[in-house]
């Protein structure tokens, strides 16, 4: 990613409402091809920078730039950017066709190139031969389709994406998530996602920005986070972690570094819980207070049973 050009850049931007709320000093660097994920709860201001990048809130300090001409003053449909929202935002009265060559249209585009790019753009979300449909007759997963092929007609520079696909059930948003990546590959546009769904941040990104409370925890690709969390936070946030007190410091382990074994380890106690989640198996094991998850195979478990005396060694910590 290193010798890509910089196409957005956040120079130092706060943005705050009136009640005091918001986000501040945000620095960020994204690059032509990238995807990089706004990652937090509920509140963080991952929306609100969104915004700001798209236009639809003004900043209150700071700079933000694309392809290093600052954008801040233009009105949204002015800047190189496209967004998608939560709820398609699709016109019910138009059908597919229509609510696609809206805005090739506003732009005084000729007819038949327009057609072209329809037919290339719904042959890029796999909606060819949905033309004359309408948006109530097509299920949410299909709207968002044509929601994103209706922002990527545009040519922005930037696409913008916030939560695209929170309204749709978990099965059809993993198929949107990856079939997302590849449309991205495929042109090669530079993307911000927001969500706050970590496995969706993971899946989908070059990198992510975690954050909370209005700053950035961290950033890093989505190894560095899971690998090397910076913080107790971000440790919390990204992936399944425990959290031992250990001769007076909070030792984090994944519950796929818990090693059971019969050796002498770090810390003793009893099979509480056996569940087989596919694959693998979560097995949690009550250490005094605490219970301790750990991620072992088939074969291990099943040689353990609830009330077994077992020790657990931990193969890679975090030291917080
Ligand atoms: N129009 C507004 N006026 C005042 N405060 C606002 C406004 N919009 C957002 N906020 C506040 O700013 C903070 C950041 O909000 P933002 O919507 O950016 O968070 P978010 O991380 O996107 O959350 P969510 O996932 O719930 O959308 C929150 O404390 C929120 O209450």
């Amino acid at each position: 990613m290193a010798e890509r050009s910089l196409k957005l850049e956040i120079r130092d931007m706060t943005k705050r409402y009136d009640n005091g709320d918001g986000v501040e000093h945000i620095n960020l660097k994204i690059y032509e091809g990238e995807i990089v994920t706004m990652l937090g709860p509920s509140g963080c201001g991952k929306s609100t920078i969104l915004r700001t990048i798209g236009g639809f809130l003004d900043v209150t300090d700071g700079d933000i730039l694309i392809d290093n001409e600052s954008i801040v003053k233009l009105p949204p449909e002015k800047r190189p950017t496209a967004m998608v929202f939560q709820s398609y935002n699709l016109w019910t009265h138009m059908t597919v066709y229509e609510n696609l060559a809206f805005g090739l249209k506003l732009r005084k585009i000729p007819k038949d190139q327009i057609r072209a790019d329809i037919d290339k753009h719904l042959k890029l979300v796999s909606m060819s031969g949905f033309e004359k449909k309408y948006p109530t007759q097509l299920s949410g997963g299909q709207q968002q389709r044509i929601a994103i092929a209706r922002s990527l007609l545009l040519k922005p520079s930037v696409l913008l994406l916030d939560e695209p696909f929170s309204a749709l059930d978990a099965k059809i948003r993993q198929q949107m998530r990856e079939e997302l990546k590849k449309i991205q590959a495929e042109l090669g546009i530079t993307v911000v996602f927001v969500t706050h769904d970590q496995e969706e941040a993971m899946a989908l990104s070059h990198r992510i920005v975690v954050m909370n409370k209005g700053k950035f925890e961290q950033v890093g690709t989505p190894t560095e986070i899971y690998d090397n969390p910076a913080t107790k936070y971000v440790a919390s946030f990204i992936g399944e972690m425990n959290f031992v007190e250990k001769d007076g410091k909070t030792v984090a382990v994944r519950p796929e570094d818990v090693a059971i074994t019969s050796e002498p380890a770090d810390i003793q106690g009893c099979v509480r819980t056996i569940m087989v989640l596919g694959h693998y198996v979560e097995v949690n094991v009550q250490c005094g207070d605490l219970v301790v998850k750990c991620f072992v195979d088939r074969d291990q478990s099943e040689r353990l049973n609830p009330g077994d005396p077992v020790n657990l060694k931990f193969l890679k910590t975090h030291i917080f």
